[in-house]
Parts: C-alpha cells; sequence; structure tokens
C-alpha cells in the first residue's frame, strides 16, 4: 500500500475505527497498533518495572496527526498530549505544506557529550593541553566500556578541552564527543565519562567531580524546511503578517519563548509517544534558543521567498532513540515507532523536527490572521463541555452552542448544558 500521510474524514470516525484506518493506511497490521487500545497498553506490572514506588498509570491522550509528507515520503505522526487542537493544528500546517512537496528535513552525527569537570588543577591551560596529548588513550579507554556500540558503528570520536572559569574556581572541563547511533545515549556516555574521569583528571593534575553528558546537544541537529503557499494562505498581506509575527519572536524574548513553546507542543508530544525523554529534548531546545551573543530568541526562521511563499525552517538539537530507556519496554511507544515505520534514530529525529515547523507554523498563522481563539477554543469546547458536566451524548450539542455563542466559559457551559436537559425533559 502506498503510503500518503493522507486519511480523508479521519475525525469523523470511532476511536476504534481510527486506529483500524491509521494501520491500513500506514501499511502496518491492525495488531502492531494494538497497544494504542489502553487494555492492550502499559500495564501495571511493566510500569512497576519502569519506575518506583508506581501507584498507578496516568492516560495520556494518543492522536495521529495526518498528512505530513518528509522527504517525499508520507508518514502518520502519533502524537501524545492533553492539549486541545495541537493534532489538528500540526495536521492543518502538514496539509498546507503538501503543495510545495512537505518537508525536507536533514541531520548531523547523532554526537552526544559527556562532561568532566576537573578541579584543583594548578594551571588549567597546561591541562587542557596535556589532556589533548592524551586524547588517543582517553578515547580508547572510552570505547572499551561500550563495544557493542563501536560494533554498531559508533562511540567515541573526539575529546575537546574547555577551561570554565566560575565564582568558586577555574575548572578544566573535558568532552567526550559520542556517536551514540540509535541511543538517546545518555546512559552510554555516563559510563563512559565515569569510567576515564579518574585518568582525565591524573593527566590533568586535579580531581574530577562531575560526570555527565550535557543536555546542550548542539552538536546533534536536526533540521527541516517547508514552503508555506502564499495564495494557500490568502495572499500577500497575510504572508507579511506571518513574517511580522516571526521577526517579533526573533527579536524579543517575550514572545520567543511563546513562540518556542508552540514549537515543543508539536515536539514534545512526539517524543512522549515515542516513549523518548522530553526534558532532554526541551533542555536542548532552550539551550539551543540562545543566540551566541547570550539573547534568547526563536528557534525557526520564517522568510519569504522569490515567490513571495513563506519558506519556514528549524533547526535544533534533537537526542532521541529507537533503543534504550522506555522506547523498547513501552508498548504504546513500541506501536508509535512501528506507526511512524522509523528505522533509525536519525529518520525519527528528523520527523520530529518536522512536526516541530508545522505546529509552529499553524499557530503563527492562526495568530497572524485570526487570532488563535476560533480554532483553538472550538476543539477546548468539549474539555469545557465535559467540566461542565455533559455526558458523551450530551458533549456535541454542548460544543455546537459554546461555539456558535463565542463563549467558550465554564460557567456559559453549564448554563447550556441546563437549557438542553430541560428542553429534553419537557419534550
Ligand atoms: C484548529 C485549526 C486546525 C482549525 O483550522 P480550520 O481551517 O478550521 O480547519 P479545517 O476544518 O479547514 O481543516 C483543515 C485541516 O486541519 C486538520 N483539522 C482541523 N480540524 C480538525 C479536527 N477537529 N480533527 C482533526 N484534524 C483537524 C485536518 O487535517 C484538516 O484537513 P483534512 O486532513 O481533514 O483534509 C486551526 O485553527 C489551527 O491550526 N490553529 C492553531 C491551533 C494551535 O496552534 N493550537 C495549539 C494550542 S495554542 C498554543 O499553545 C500555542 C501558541 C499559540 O501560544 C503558540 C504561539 O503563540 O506561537
Ligand atoms: N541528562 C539526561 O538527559 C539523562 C538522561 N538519562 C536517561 O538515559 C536514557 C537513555 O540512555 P541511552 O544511553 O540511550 O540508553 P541505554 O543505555 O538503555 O541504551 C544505549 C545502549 O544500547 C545499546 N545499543 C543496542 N543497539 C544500539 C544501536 N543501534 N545504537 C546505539 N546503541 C545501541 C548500546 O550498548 P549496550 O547494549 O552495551 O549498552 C548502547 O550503549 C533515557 O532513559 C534518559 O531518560 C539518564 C541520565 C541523564
Amino acid at each position: 500500500m502506498s503510503r500518503t500521510g493522507r486519511i480523508q474524514g479521519l475525525r469523523d470516525l470511532s476511536v476504534e475505527a481510527r486506529r483500524t484506518a491509521v494501520a491500513e493506511a500506514a501499511g502496518v497490521d491492525p495488531g502492531a497498533v494494538a497497544a494504542f487500545d489502553p487494555a492492550h497498553g502499559l500495564g501495571t506490572v511493566q510500569a512497576d518495572h519502569m519506575i518506583e514506588n508506581v501507584t498507578g498509570i496516568l492516560g495520556v491522550p494518543l492522536g495521529v496527526a495526518t498528512n505530513f509528507v518528509v522527504n517525499g515520503a508520507g508518514v502518520l505522526v502519533p502524537m501524545a498530549t492533553e492539549e486541545a487542537s495541537v493534532v489538528a493544528a500540526a495536521s492543518n500546517a502538514a496539509k498546507i505544506a503538501r503543495a510545495h512537496g512537505g518537508f525536507t528535513t536533514s541531520s548531523t552525527e547523532p554526537i552526544m557529550q559527556a562532561q568532566i569537570q576537573i578541579v584543583g588543577v594548578a594551571d588549567p591551560e597546561a591541562g587542557r593541553v596535556r589532556l589533548l596529548e592524551a586524547r588517543d588513550e582517553l578515547i580508547a579507554l572510552a570505547n572499551a566500556q561500550d563495544p557493542k556500540l563501536v560494533e554498531f558503528g559508533g562511540g567515541v570520536r573526539d575529546l575537546a578541552v574547555r577551561i570554565v572559569p566560575s565564582r568558586a574556581g577555574t575548572y578544566v572541563v573535558a568532552h567526550l564527543q559520542v556517536d551514540v547511533r540509535d541511543a538517546m545515549g545518555a546512559n552510554a556516555v555516563n559510563t563512559m565519562a565515569e569510567a576515564v574521569a579518574a585518568r582525565a583528571a591524573e593527566i590533568a593534575g586535579g580531581t574530577s567531580l562531575l560526570r555527565i553528558l550535557t543536555n546542550k546537544a548542539d552538536l546533534r541537529l536536526s533540521r527541516a524546511r517547508a514552503v508555506f503557499d502564499a495564495g494557500a494562505l490568502g495572499g500577500a498581506e497575510v504572508v507579511d503578517n506571518i513574517i511580522h509575527a516571526a521577526a517579533l519572536a526573533e527579536s524579543d524574548p517575550y514572545r520567543a519563548a511563546t513562540h518556542n513553546k508552540g514549537i515543543m507542543n508539536g515536539i514534545s508530544a512526539v517524543v512522549l509517544a515515542t516513549g523518548n525523554d522530553t526534558r532532554a529534548v526541551e533542555a536542548g531546545a532552550h539551550s539551543h534558543a540562545v543566540s551566541p551573543a547570550g539573547r534568547y530568541t526563536s528557534l525557526s526562521r520564517f522568510e519569504k521567498d522569490l515567490d513571495g511563499n513563506v519558506a519556514a525552517t528549524l533547526e535544533l538539537p534533537m537526542p532521541v532513540g529507537l533503543v534504550g530507556g522506555a522506547t523498547k519496554v513501552h508498548p504504546v511507544a513500541q506501536a508509535a515507532i512501528t506507526l511512524l515505520g522509523v528505522r533509525a534514530a536519525a529518520e525519527l529525529a528528523e520527523i520530529i523536527t518536522a512536526v516541530g515547523l508545522a505546529q509552529n507554523f499553524a499557530a503563527v498563522r492562526a495568530l497572524a490572521t485570526e487570532g488563535i481563539q476560533r480554532g483553538h477554543m472550538s476543539l477546548h469546547a468539549r474539555n469545557i463541555a465535559t467540566t461542565a458536566g455533559a455526558t458523551a451524548e450530551e458533549v456535541p450539542a454542548v460544543v455546537a452552542r459554546l461555539v456558535a455563542d463565542k463563549r467558550v466559559h465554564a460557567d456559559h457551559a453549564e448554563r447550556v448544558l441546563a437549557d438542553l436537559r430541560a428542553t429534553r425533559t419537557r419534550s
């Protein structure tokens, strides 16, 4: 079956029928996504092996974004999020991007770095040079900790040494730069850092202290770009307003934080759905949002291309894996990875980056045109109706009234629900 990433009318199906439809459209056996059904998802026995003091399991809705074309191939994207309109918005922007071929992505090699902090070095400059002279010895020692990773084509690629002055002293900080292949890599590089720290400290002439991965994963970047057609967006004025919106985010940290939150709406949802470490990706993203001059700015860039369309790009660290962490043990994560059809961590990282860009574009487009409330609140209205006490049967009618009245508020929902019930009782 050809994978187009499109499923007409997915929103109108029942939850069960959507599961069948996404499996069919992705060309996978429906059994491969059976874990999306909570009855077959994460069990308490598995959960008890994942973290400590397990007392239950938190359910988070898992939606599937449609319309994505990434490097010419259609893909259906599982997204775990509690926020209404996120999945719809990603699908919406991905649909607009299709006219110009969807998303084109690329990545650096999957290099993660571990830091070894060395304190009490009398001659830090000379200590740095001594460590660089011992580069081959330290790399060999680190690689010996993970022969399996080396066998898979990974392992330490280089050693960098920085001198970091601080209020408590000057530190020599050695960085092991490790190609972690299909792993997120934290455990792998932390093991290496702990193993070489004593020898590194001896060579530098100090004492080792911290030995830990840095989440500023700036050697493991993923990029996505897409063109959004001016005509489909509503013309030149809309394009200009989208560019103004992006320009404010570039220049103003107050706007940049929200703009980047929009990007993370998409990114964190796919990272969570695939059992990856949301905090690691978020820490990497926000550290990357600081410009070389030390200013917090937006992660994406929107420009007007020669034809007057929006050329959108996003580049950020994307430390996600297909082995290790929860990716292998969580049945829903496994189903999500099967649905995506990814075979390498870099492919997953690039799809996630494309989703981040789509999510960002959808929000900025809404903000630069009609505002966020119409699209977002009409979907959020379902939560408000439920909070007001509407049953599953009553929710559609209550939502329709809230949206028609343009008053998506809890008190109004309570009144609407009371009216609805009174009318039913009378008839
Ligand atoms: C909400 C939409 C998509 C409506 O947009 P619309 O134009 O009314 O949608 P439509 O009904 O014409 O459908 C267009 C496509 O959107 C998707 N779509 C549309 N509705 C659904 C739905 N119910 N269920 C599933 N998919 C839906 C779907 O893919 C559909 O095409 P199809 O594939 O069907 O041919 C639009 O208004 C939008 O993109 N809004 C942005 C919403 C958003 O960004 N939400 C995130 C939460 S707000 C926030 O946290 C971030 C923010 C905003 O602060 C970030 C920032 O400031 O930058
Ligand atoms: N600051 C942070 O972000 C921190 C995060 N963490 C956590 O660390 C976990 C991720 O660590 P990670 O190192 O990825 O997990 P694992 O140690 O579980 O997995 C990595 C290991 O898998 C083995 N492996 C098998 N196949 C491959 C392959 N194709 N490519 C690469 N490695 C392969 C390797 O060797 P082998 O089998 O010999 O192990 C490798 O060392 C996450 O749970 C994260 O939350 C932990 C500490 C800090």
